[in-house]
């Protein structure tokens, strides 16, 4: 049988998730897989991830490539997936998350409580921004883009004191050496479904030839990232908004954190709920009912005004 199609964007750290899924799917199934290389409008574009029209952009391309047939599945950061779904597709796995946590790359192997004020942090992401000036409102935050490589080198270079990025996303880039401090989700929530990782294919193959994927489905972090991304969702907000979420499953409990933050800092809402997850309850369907009713508790307290003013300003 020729292997399986598994579409790919090109840098480094997708190509690297990519193959760790494939090396996975391969282990468990014994079906081989080869990566193909798909540019995406998110990579080559020099626009602000703020600036560029709506969400997806990472993935519209692969989505294309499903669609016609060019490949068979592909593997996406979760983060970067719209929480709305794709007509025609599903997300048949969702595997074990990484390491969620946001860390700091700094010089002279600062913490970020050793910064000096004034000192400039890169990041592009205003959930970072927002979370890291409630804490420091001291320091200087400068909207950076490009890949992992390039977003260290202005470190490296001197042009930044530091740059904030996903510690999961520096592992798969071999590059965690670099990281100086991390931070835990008391100080910055990550992102919904930070380094969770996706496997999407056509609706109408995942129950059929492409059922052999769910053998790297992993449930607790599937249900972890539905109740992430149903506060996204219920929020109205995308990847680019300042909206931080994270759920843990631990003995037969899921705990659902997530904050939303104004630009500055200055102002937040932030909130967590827990639920047991019961022997004859579907974790996915009770993961989604508690982000739903996190993010209402959430917009009683004007978190929708702060994601509709951040997108906005
Ligand atoms: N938006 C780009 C992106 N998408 C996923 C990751 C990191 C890896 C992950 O969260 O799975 C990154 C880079 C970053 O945020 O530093």
């Amino acid at each position: 049988m020729a292997p399986a199609r598994l579409g790919t964007r090109r840098s480094t750290m997708a190509t690297t998730q990519s193959q760790q899924v494939a090396d996975a799917i391969t282990a468990r199934t014994g079906v081989a897989v080869e990566l193909k290389l798909i540019t995406s409008y998110g990579d080559i574009t020099r626009a602000h991830l703020t600036q560029l029209g709506g969400t997806g952009v990472f993935v519209n391309n692969l989505r294309d490539e499903l669609l016609s047939g060019g490949i068979d599945f592909a593997v996406h950061s979760l983060k970067d997936l719209p929480t709305a779904p794709a007509e025609g597709l599903t997300v048949i796995a969702v595997t074990e998350r990484d390491d969620p946590r946001d860390a700091l790359c700094a010089r002279d192997g600062r913490k970020f409580s050793d910064l000096p004020a004034g000192a400039t942090v890169g990041t592009g992401s205003p959930r970072r921004v927002a979370q890291l000036a409630a804490l420091r409102p001291d320091l200087s935050y400068v909207p950076i883009r490009g890949n992992a490589e390039t977003r260290l080198g202005k470190v490296t270079s001197g042009e930044l004191d530091a740059v904030v990025l996903a510690y999961a996303g520096l592992a798969r880039v071999g590059r965690l050496d670099d990281v100086t401090d991390v931070f835990e989700a008391e100080q910055v929530l990550p992102a919904p479904g930070q380094g969770a990782l996706a496997v999407e294919c056509l609706a109408e193959r995942a129950a059929a030839d492409l059922a052999y994927l769910t053998a790297v489905d992993h449930g607790p972090t599937r249900a972890a990232v539905t109740a992430e991304r149903t506060v996204l969702a219920e929020l109205e907000a995308g990847c680019a908004a300042p909206v931080g979420a994270y759920a843990e499953c631990h003995d037969g409990r899921l705990l659902l954190r997530a904050a939303v933050v104004a630009p500055d800092g200055g102002q937040a809402v932030r909130r967590e709920r827990g639920i047991a997850l019961g022997q004859d309850t579907d974790p996915v369907e009770a993961a989604a009912s508690l982000g739903r009713e996190l993010a209402r508790e959430m917009i009683g307290e004007g978190a929708d005004r702060i994601v509709a003013d951040a997108a906005g300003g």
